[in-house]
């Protein structure tokens, strides 16, 4: 019997053409989780984007389903721990991805130093009269070059930020879970504890994956280190406290906030909406290019095949899950 899979978002067609090959596929655009519990028991297999919920209610009706391919690097959306319970694998995306949120974060970075958006709302506000005008407006901007970053979270994303960032002309440190003697290496980017990241560097980002050690990782007590910095997030709005970084940029202690993330998505209304001068914010975008997209579904429909092949797959998310059911357990094709 052929593997029956759910797609939970619009995925591209060559991705899906080549997990039509093997499986029976059913699209299921995004679904409430009422929905989705409704019809989970049939699946083999599903393919889910950030903005698909997949929580324990979902995962505990889902009788055969053996694999949560993620089309994100983020898997916070799906309850690893009930997955792992049911024996069933979680797996995540790298490669094109992490190249594209990083230059993302790099791009967002130069925004918020150099007000690129600020100087083009000046612009089309006709409010360019005099070249003095603009010398005066903008006289307090920065470069990137010269400064410290710090990269919290060094990952495939936290990786690809510190090359780009070296290259310009900045000096690295970072704080992650463990030591990576590979970056080091590569760009002599130093270790630091996470306190002493936040103190020497000038521009701290953040590139974490959301879980419940990193909630809130930068709260009030951790921004009264970050005096006169600037932050810089792609990982997930709750690696911050939100209403304690609004504070702090008010009261002029944070510099400047650049985030392609909120604590709660999809967001019409924020205090941070006001805050033009210190702020650059964007729509949860910077993983989706026309390029990421489409090596993003080859790889999650290859994570997806492999566990149905009974193998273990390059992203897999929850190891512990080979313990509860070993891949040949689940081997289908
Ligand atoms: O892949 C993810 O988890 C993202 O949020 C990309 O921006």
């Amino acid at each position: 019997m052929r593997p029956k899979v759910a797609v939970l978002f619009k995925m591209k067609s060559g991705p899906l053409k080549e997990l039509e090959r093997y499986t029976d596929v059913e699209i299921l655009l995004y679904p409430s989780v009422e929905e989705l519990g409704e019809k989970i028991a049939e699946f083999d297999g599903i393919i889910v984007s950030p903005l698909n919920p997949i929580p324990r209610e979902v995962i505990e009706k889902a009788e055969r389903l053996k694999v949560i391919s993620c089309h994100s690097a983020g898997y916070d959306h799906v309850d690893v721990k009930a997955a792992t319970e049911r024996g069933i694998y979680v797996t995540k995306v790298s490669g094109w991805l992490s190249e594209a949120v990083a230059e993302f974060a790099v791009g967002l970075m130069i925004a918020l130093l150099r007000k690129i958006p600020h100087t083009d709302r000046f612009i089309r506000a006709g409010e360019w009269k005099s070249h003095r005008v603009v010398w005066s407006r903008f006289k307090e901007i920065e470069t990137v070059y010269g400064k410290t970053v710090g990269i919290l979270g060094m990952g495939a994303i936290g990786k690809a930020i510190a090359r780009r960032v070296k290259a310009l002309g900045t000096e690295v440190v970072y704080w992650s879970r463990s030591r990576k003697p590979d970056i080091e290496e590569d760009v002599g980017a130093r270790y630091l504890p996470l306190e002493e990241v936040l103190q020497r560097a000038d521009i701290i980002v953040l590139a974490l994956p959301a879980t419940p050690e990193t909630y809130h990782i930068i709260n009030e007590e951790r921004l009264k280190l970050m005096e006169g910095k600037y932050l810089v997030n792609i990982g997930r709005g709750t690696l911050v406290d939100e209403k304690a970084v609004v504070r702090a940029l008010k009261e002029g202690k944070l510099k400047g906030y650049a985030t392609d993330v909120f604590e709660r998505e999809p967001v019409t209304k924020h205090e941070l909406f006001g805050m033009e001068w210190t702020t650059v914010l964007t729509p949860h975008y910077a993983g989706l290019s026309k390029e990421a997209m489409e090596d993003m579904g080859f790889q999650a429909v290859r994570n997806l095949l492999a566990v149905l092949r009974g193998e273990v797959p390059k992203d897999l998310v929850n190891r512990e899950v080979l313990k509860v059911r070993p891949p040949e357990e689940v081997k289908m094709l």
